[in-house]
């Protein structure tokens, strides 16, 4: 039983966190070994299975990240975009095996990943859903068969709680749709519609933001032209998804070398 990989999860009181913890917690391919949430949270100190509202399960929830992952073969973090740098550089530190679900990166988070990945495996996906990575391809597929004249949509709905937008989900799907028409997303991007705005440039790739309630995340890609339209769907209604991908990326990467990879990795698409 102790050779499994031991997992600690970052985050652990939070909406994805506490997922994760239940996850990991009943697995038979893994241990959950530690919980770290940020200094001051009123779990530090106690036992996470009670503060979870169940029976002690032994793991101390702490604010020392150092210390959980040196007992740890991976960490699955899906916090915050400065939180989540810091934790690389400690994963890297500790040759954990990193799986990062956080969103909302700017480029320098994203480069300052860089240095960690050349000391440890990092995984990092806006999705960790089977279903969305499939979606991903697809986008791909369409965006690649058909030309600037079909308008692509990205359009994203969350619960209100949600601090990003675009969702990571939506500009993962954008990438994938420029990447299909061959242009670059960034210089294509139409975002955050107000106002007079002038008509759609052509060949852009927009994105719509819906923030209401308790929705789990949906992802509609729409291709539109004369005539016609096609939509690809997908919808979230339940976290696991999320965790279960997550869970599979820590076990994937436990033989991997070094290095930056994504769910398309993980499941093989
Ligand atoms: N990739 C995916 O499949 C996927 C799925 C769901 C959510 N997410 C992303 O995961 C992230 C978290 O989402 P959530 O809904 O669970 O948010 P949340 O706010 O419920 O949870 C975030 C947790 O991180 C903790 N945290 C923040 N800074 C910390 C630090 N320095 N040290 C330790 N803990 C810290 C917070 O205290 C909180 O408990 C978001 O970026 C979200 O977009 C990704
Ligand atoms: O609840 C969230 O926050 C989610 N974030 C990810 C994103 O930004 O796409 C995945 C879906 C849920």
């Amino acid at each position: 039983m102790t050779d499994l990989p031991g997992i600690v999860i970052t985050g652990a009181s939070g909406r994805m966190g506490q997922m994760l913890c239940a996850t990991v917690a009943a697995s038979e391919k893994a241990r959950l070994v530690g919980a770290v949430e940020r200094s001051g949270h009123p779990w530090i100190g106690r036992d996470l299975g009670e503060v979870s509202g169940g029976q002690p399960n032994g793991v101390i929830v702490t604010d020392d990240p150092l210390e959980a992952f040196s007992k740890a073969q991976a960490v699955i973090d899906f916090t915050a975009p400065s939180a989540t740098v810091e934790f690389a550089r400690i994963a890297a530190q500790a040759r954990c095996v990193h799986v990062i679900g956080t969103t909302g990166f700017e480029k320098a988070h994203l480069d300052a990943l860089e240095p960690c990945a050349r000391h440890a495996v990092i995984v990092r996906a806006g999705n960790m859903s089977l279903g969305v990575n499939l979606l991903t391809q697809l986008t791909r597929k369409v965006a690649q068969a058909l030309d600037a004249d079909w308008d692509i949509e990205v359009i994203e709905a969350h619960h209100n709680k949600k601090v990003d937008a675009p969702s990571g989900t939506a500009l993962m799907l954008g990438r994938a749709a420029a990447e299909g028409r061959g242009i670059d997303l960034e210089e294509n991007t139409e975002s955050g519609r107000d106002g007079i705005t002038g008509a759609r440039k052509h060949g852009a790739i927009g994105f719509s933001a819906i923030r209401g309630g308790d929705i789990v995340g949906e992802h509609d890609v729409l291709f539109a032209t004369a005539g016609e339209r096609i939509v690809l769907r997908h919808i979230a209604t339940d976290r696991a998804i999320f965790a279960r991908g997550a869970l599979k990326a820590a076990l994937w990467g436990q033989d991997k070398k070094p290095g930056q990879y994504d769910m398309m990795d993980v499941l093989g698409l």
